[in-house]
């Protein structure tokens, strides 16, 4: 049986990549950092992954083992070694730390062995490029040796897998829906089989429509619910203000990405319509706190917010409801949320605007958009 090495078992892990990849027939090697999550699936014969929603069903996965990725770094590498797929779901800010352990991994590989697929399965556009990039950065001098041992695929990777229950233990209930794009490319004519993956020749329209959607739309409800004083993203949706708010940054984003890749405007009406729906799943528990987390990672250039907002301020075309959101973004008050606290941190030092909008958002003051960023940051 082939091994797929996962790095994050957390709720993308165990619900969405992990699940998936086991059912297609791959054994499961979860690497964390959270020893009381590792004893738990070490200790584990299986979990179960509850879809709710429309067409609810459990599903039991076994055939797994866990790795501390601290402590036992060598047993990892040796499980990299051997491995056919390595995927992550730990945050695209992780990227780098997990590095050393496919550097090390692939050191130990055989030369004839087949090439590690390693997919980065991060909200991020082509996060597997990031995590390519800190491994030839890491390695050095062996970065060309390695280089001929693996192979690189970017993707996308869409299901709602909110924060879980404490009491759930390591089961996970995640929505029904779920896509997993994979760019064809890098695999030369030849596909793994994990069924439900969609294979495609350019990423770039799904991951930018999935980001630009999905997540815009889910950052939007989570900044203007949090504001409204809500905790659940259903509940802020239920409110017209703010449902109103996400529809019309949908809006925005629906004009971009029919002007910029061509979606017919119907098929995208429909796309945004179908994940209002799965926001308001009564059925999800999920908080704003999660999904507003990290409000500089969210508003920097090339994430959800400016990355449309640029886009389409270079077309000429309208983002003010963009830029109202992050103008919600900016007021995201959570002091559990650390990239919240440096946030409100910054906004209350003497900084000028101008440098404000440069530290926080990495846009270039010679942008179109930036007057109107450093607009919202005079208040
Ligand atoms: N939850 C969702 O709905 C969802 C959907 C699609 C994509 N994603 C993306 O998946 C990624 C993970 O999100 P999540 O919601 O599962 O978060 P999570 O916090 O539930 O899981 C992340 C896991 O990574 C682990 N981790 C942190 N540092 C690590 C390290 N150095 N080595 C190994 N593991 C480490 C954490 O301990 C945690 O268990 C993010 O990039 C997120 O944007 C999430
Ligand atoms: O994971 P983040 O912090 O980038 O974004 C929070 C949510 O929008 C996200 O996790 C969604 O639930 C997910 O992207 C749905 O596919």
């Amino acid at each position: 049986m082939s091994t797929a090495v996962h790095f994050g078992a957390g709720n993308i892990g165990r619900g969405f990549v992990g699940f998936l990849l086991n059912r297609a027939g791959y054994e499961i090697v979860f690497s964390d950092v959270n020893a009381e999550l590792i004893d738990a699936l070490a200790a584990a014969d299986s979990y179960t992954v509850h879809e709710v929603g429309q067409d609810s069903a459990d599903h039991v996965v076994s055939g797994f083992r866990a790795l501390n990725g601290a402590t036992q770094p060598d047993t990892v590498a040796r499980e990299v070694a051997g491995a056919a797929i390595v995927t992550t779901a730990v945050g695209p800010n992780v990227l780098r730390f997990i590095a050393p352990a496919i550097i090390a991994g692939l050191r130990l590989r055989p030369a004839e062995a087949e090439p590690l697929v390693v997919m980065a399965c991060e909200n991020a556009i082509n996060a597997t490029d990031t995590l390519a990039a800190h491994i030839r950065e890491q390695a050095g001098e062996d970065a060309v040796l390695l280089e001929s041992r693996v192979l690189y695929a970017n993707t996308a990777v869409d299901r709602i897998v909110p924060g879980q229950d404490p009491t759930a233990g390591l089961d996970v209930t995640v929505e029904t829906f779920f896509e997993w794009a994979i760019e064809a490319g890098p695999f030369d004519g030849r596909t793994l089989d994990i069924p439900g993956v969609t294979w495609v020749n350019d990423l770039a329209p799904y991951i930018e429509r999935k980001l630009f959607t999905v997540n815009t739309g889910h950052a939007t409800t989570a900044y203007y619910g949090r504001a409204a004083g809500y905790q659940g993203i259903a509940e802020s949706l239920a409110d017209p203000t703010v449902r109103d708010r996400v529809y019309a940054v949908l809006q925005e984003t629906k004009a971009l990405v029919v002007a910029k890749h061509g979606f017919d405007p119907d098929v995208q009406e429909a796309y945004l319509t179908k994940i209002l729906t799965r926001f308001a799943n009564p059925s999800l528990t999920d908080t704003v706190q999660r999904v507003g987390r990290q409000p500089l990672r969210k508003v920097s250039r090339h994430e959800r917010f400016i990355g449309p907002a640029t886009e389409l301020a270079e077309r000429g075309l309208p983002s003010d409801a963009l830029l109202d959101a992050i103008g919600a973004l900016l007021r995201f008050d959570v002091a559990e949320d650390p990239e919240s606290v440096e946030l409100r941190a910054l906004l209350a030092s003497d900084l000028a605007p101008e440098e404000l909008a440069t530290r926080i958002t990495g846009l270039e003051s010679e942008h179109p958009l930036f007057p109107a960023v450093v607009a919202l940051l005079r208040g």
